[in-house]
């Protein structure tokens, strides 16, 4: 029963998404599909949908706006009396006083503000159930600015005063103030079961793919489909020190094709899939490596257009110039989101490196999750049905089992600001820029971005994802070490950690890289990857310590 229900939502979504293909300034086809996302439970996407409707009524309600003349002309295709069902909301018309005349320009400007209410209703519900308290509060004012008596905006109101209550650990009397209300909430991560750009990724086809390009720059080494240990959730005991048998699980990971020496070089690899996140520092635009101090035998160039932009040489200029830099040459761009509060500066980061998605995709006519960077890459997704296992009315927002973090800012209203700012029309492009598109990317970003330190100050200013580099597993006994700095370079290690073996790989054995500090003891290496990875490290040496660890302590209660 319920199963049918989703399938039936879900074609519905298809109807409405197909619609705005064909109608790309209808507010209202929006707010009907945000409804749809909602009652899917994914609050995110209905968030993103509101967010277009509201920017529309503004275009209707403003004659200098860009696309006044399309939005108005799309809601002059419904009536005022009756208006479409979706604005047609408990007591909104009531609440906001009826239309004096059902004409005219007039007239819309009353469907646009009554729509608006609806933007701002559904807007502050979903961001509650996202868990971004403050956004939510923003809106949910600014439709009780508008209808002061409307009992849905009172009742979202006082629902998330309570959940703020909770997350904050109020006192009855403290005051909730909206300014300190978290903002940091967290959305579904998974493959949407309408997400066609996934590929097969243990398929002849993408191995064939991924084997051809890792050739160009890892000539001795192989992706092939490799048996990981599944990642421990909150172990303890048995289980987490390798005394029983542990689950595995396939996944993708580079291998040796050929007997590899200790000190040589393992895979060599360069992107442009780069963030910097500080205005005006002084690194390549390309491939974020440090640039040298200015100098006359200095090899560095700029865009002969924007005169800001600097590449380390000619190499990184024509990588620019051919994977992404004329879609945002000149344009704006360059000052969004950088400098960032310190607690933003991972999500600026993201960003960034969304943001050069968005314009690689742009500059080379590609939907952006076809752009192999980040095509191949897993996203460490959970299954949908896992997502909305929970009985939505009685669910307490946000799931546990929800694991992409999301904000308002971050996820819906800067990437379409920096669209905007690139020239591209955010309506009529929504198949490539829709929310969930937005989503996937960061969702393959959290699992495979490094990111480096500023050395003044030790801030992380610079990311980048190399994704094949970040096909090789992680192991707590690593026969590789790395560095980046421009290129992203493996070495086969001289010496193993564990035992202090001689280094090298063998034909046939994997490449094990490693994501964290190896010399932290295991319990601090374990915490690393709950964090990171989303749970506890099974690899043997993690296994083995832990077990050693396990022993010692009974030991010393025995005595
Ligand atoms: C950067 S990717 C590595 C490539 C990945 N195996 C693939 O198929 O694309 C990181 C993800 O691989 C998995 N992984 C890497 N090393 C692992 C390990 N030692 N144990 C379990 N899972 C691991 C985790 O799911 C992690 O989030």
């Amino acid at each position: 029963m319920v199963e049918e229900t989703t399938a039936e939502l879900l074609k519905r979504r298809q109807e409405l998404t197909d619609a705005l293909a064909d109608a790309p300034y209808d507010l209202i086809l929006y707010l009907e599909r945000a409804i749809v996302h909602f009652d899917l439970v994914y609050p995110d996407l209905a968030a993103g949908d509101a967010y277009r409707a509201l920017l529309l009524t503004d275009e209707i309600r403003d004659e200098n706006f860009e696309y006044h003349e399309e939005a108005l002309k799309a809601c002059q295709a419904y009536t005022i009396n009756p208006c479409p069902g979706v604005l047609d909301h408990s007591s909104l018309i009531q609440d906001l006083g009826p239309v004096t005349n059902d004409g005219g320009e007039q007239a819309y400007n009353w469907l646009a503000k009554l729509a608006s209410v609806r933007c701002f209703q559904i807007l502050s519900s979903s961001l509650l159930r996202c868990g971004c308290l403050q956004s939510a509060m923003k809106f949910c004012e600014r439709g009780l600015g508008v209808v002061p008596h409307n009992k849905e905006l009172l009742q979202i109101k006082n629902d998330i005063e309570q959940a703020a209550r909770k997350r904050l650990k109020l006192q009855p009397g403290d005051l909730v103030e909206v300014n300190n209300l978290p903002d940091r909430g967290i959305a579904r991560r998974e493959v949407y079961p309408w997400n066609t750009y996934e590929p097969d990724r243990f398929s002849e086809h993408s191995l064939s793919f991924l084997n051809q390009e890792l050739a160009k720059f890892a000539p001795k080494c192989e992706v092939r489909v490799s048996e990981l240990p599944v990642l421990l959730n909150g172990g303890s005991g048995a289980a987490a020190n390798g005394t029983e048998a542990i689950l595995t699980c396939k996944q993708l990971g580079i291998f040796a094709k050929e007997d590899i020496a200790p000190g040589e070089i393992v895979l060599d690899e360069y992107s442009v899939l780069t963030a910097n996140n500080r205005h005006k520092e002084s690194t390549c635009d390309s491939c974020g490596t440090e640039l040298p101090p200015l100098a006359e035998n200095s090899k560095a160039v700029s865009c002969p257009e924007c005169y800001d932009t600097i590449f380390c040489d000619d190499f990184c200029y024509e990588q620019a110039q051919t994977q992404y830099h004329p879609a945002v040459c000149d344009k704006d761009v360059d000052s969004i989101a950088k400098d960032p509060d310190p607690q933003d500066i991972d999500q600026s980061l993201y960003l960034l490196l969304l943001a050069r998605l968005l314009a690689m995709a742009e500059h080379q006519g590609l939907h952006p999750l076809e752009v192999s960077s980040v095509k191949y890459i897993w996203g460490d997704f959970v299954s949908p049905a896992q997502n909305s296992s929970s009985n939505p009315s009685q669910a307490i927002y946000p799931p546990s089992q929800w694991t992409l973090p999301f904000s308002f800012r971050y996820n819906i209203a800067t990437p379409l600001h920096i669209l905007e700012k690139m020239d591209i029309n955010i309506y009529t492009t929504l198949s490539r820029h829709d929310i969930w598109v937005f989503n996937t990317a960061y969702a393959k970003f959290r699992g495979t971005a490094s990111a480096r330190k500023n050395p003044r100050d030790g801030r992380p200013d610079v990311a980048a994802v190399h994704p094949f580099w970040c096909l090789a597993n992680h192991d707590c006994d690593p026969n590789v070490t790395w560095e980046w700095g421009g290129r992203m370079v493996l070495w086969a290690r001289k010496t193993r950690v564990v035992g202090g073996k001689e280094g090298g790989i063998k034909k046939g054995e994997e490449v094990l890289n490693h994501y964290c500090d190896v010399d932290l003891p295991v319990q601090q290496r374990r915490e690393w990857a709950s964090g990171s990875l989303g749970g506890w490290c099974m690899c043997r040496r993690c296994r083995e310590e832990a077990a050693e660890q396990a022993t010692k302590k009974a030991e010393s209660e025995k005595k």
